[in-house]
């Protein structure tokens, strides 16, 4: 593996990556741990978790230096053990990041209060309750602490993922807050934003007609890799940059500056005939 950052970068660091069996979460498990860091991955099913070690392995990773659990981030009491279950291991954690996600397609007037439950649990209420127990725990005692949380392309509406809209916009505003309220304890919180043009195990569910309209309009005209979020994710993560925080990085080939990314009917159109 080639990595566009120095050798080591991350040594004596402890990674936490939600999501990181399979993904970008796995594209971004990997690069920190092949920079030297220590890292700990999580997921609700235990086999994606364990082939996600299996590719750290596979990589080079020594055993010691990775950790995998069980963890549903919705749940607060999986999610306090997980953590324990890092810092009993491993004493430390110096970067979060907050990958783990998703949503299902539906128009609005569909949705039941409980699938729109559903996705905010997943995607707001998760990254609140790791990143507090993380930061509670272990970055506030230590001042010192990297987050990075994975959101979407929510600069335009998202038509068709109301829910998963709501929940991103509402992580990005948390980025904000959470960076005023712990500045001072040496924490940065930044959010990389995907756009809804990655190729990964998580958009092959949504199949290849949905992705060539989705490459169409974007501007670059191709699909992004895990690899190039990941990169971004780390960069963030890094103390090369320890003068951005509260900050929304786009990875999505110019996809909020053009083109129709309507999964849904255009209304407008039907409205018109
Ligand atoms: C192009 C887009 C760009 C984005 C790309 C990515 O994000 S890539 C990453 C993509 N990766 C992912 O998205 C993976 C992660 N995503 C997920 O695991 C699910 O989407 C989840 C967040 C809903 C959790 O699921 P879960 O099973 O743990 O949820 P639960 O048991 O708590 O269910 C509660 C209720 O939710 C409803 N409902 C649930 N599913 C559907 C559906 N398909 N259809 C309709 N409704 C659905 C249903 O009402 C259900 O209640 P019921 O009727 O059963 O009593
Ligand atoms: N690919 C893309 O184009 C885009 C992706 N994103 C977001 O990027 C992130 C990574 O997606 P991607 O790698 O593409 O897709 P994946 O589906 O491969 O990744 C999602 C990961 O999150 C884990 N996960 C989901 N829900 C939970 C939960 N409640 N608790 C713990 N782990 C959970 C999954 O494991 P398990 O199922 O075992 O729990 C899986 O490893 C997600 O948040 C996704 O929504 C956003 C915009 C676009």
């Amino acid at each position: 593996m080639q990595s566009l950052f120095a050798a080591g970068l991350f040594s004596d660091q402890v990674a936490l990556v939600t999501g990181g069996g399979s993904g970008i979460g796995l594209a971004t498990a990997r690069e920190l741990a092949y920079l030297g860091a220590r890292v700990a991955i999580c997921g609700r099913k235990m086999d994606k978790v364990e082939a996600g070690l299996a590719a750290l392995a596979a990589d080079g990773i020594p055993a010691e230096r990775m950790l995998g659990g069980s963890c549903d981030i919705r749940e607060p009491d999986q999610v306090s053990a997980f953590v324990g279950q890092v810092l009993e291991r491993f004493g430390r954690v110096d970067v979060l990041v907050n990958n783990a996600g998703g949503q299902f397609p539906t128009p609005a007037e569909g949705m039941s209060p409980k699938g729109w439950e559903a996705v905010i649990r997943n995607n707001l209420n998760g990254t609140f309750f790791m990143t507090r127990e993380v930061a509670t725990r272990a970055m506030i005692p230590a001042k010192r602490g990297r987050i990075v949380n994975v959101t979407a392309m929510v600069v335009r509406g998202f038509p068709g993922m109301s829910h998963t809209g709501a929940a991103r916009a509402g992580v990005e505003n948390l980025t904000r807050s959470l960076a005023v309220e712990w500045a001072t304890h040496g924490i940065r919180v930044n959010a990389v934003a995907p756009g809804n043009n990655i190729r990964s195990s998580g958009t092959a569910q949504y199949g290849e007609a949905l992705l060539e309209v989705t490459r169409k309009a974007t501007p670059l005209m191709r699909l992004g890799t895990p690899e190039e979020v990941a990169r971004v994710i780390v960069f963030l993560a890094s103390d090369q940059n320890d003068f951005v925080t509260g900050a929304v990085w786009g990875v999505d080939g110019g996809q909020p500056l053009w083109g129709d990314i309507w999964s849904i009917p255009d209304p407008q159109a039907e409205a018109k005939g």
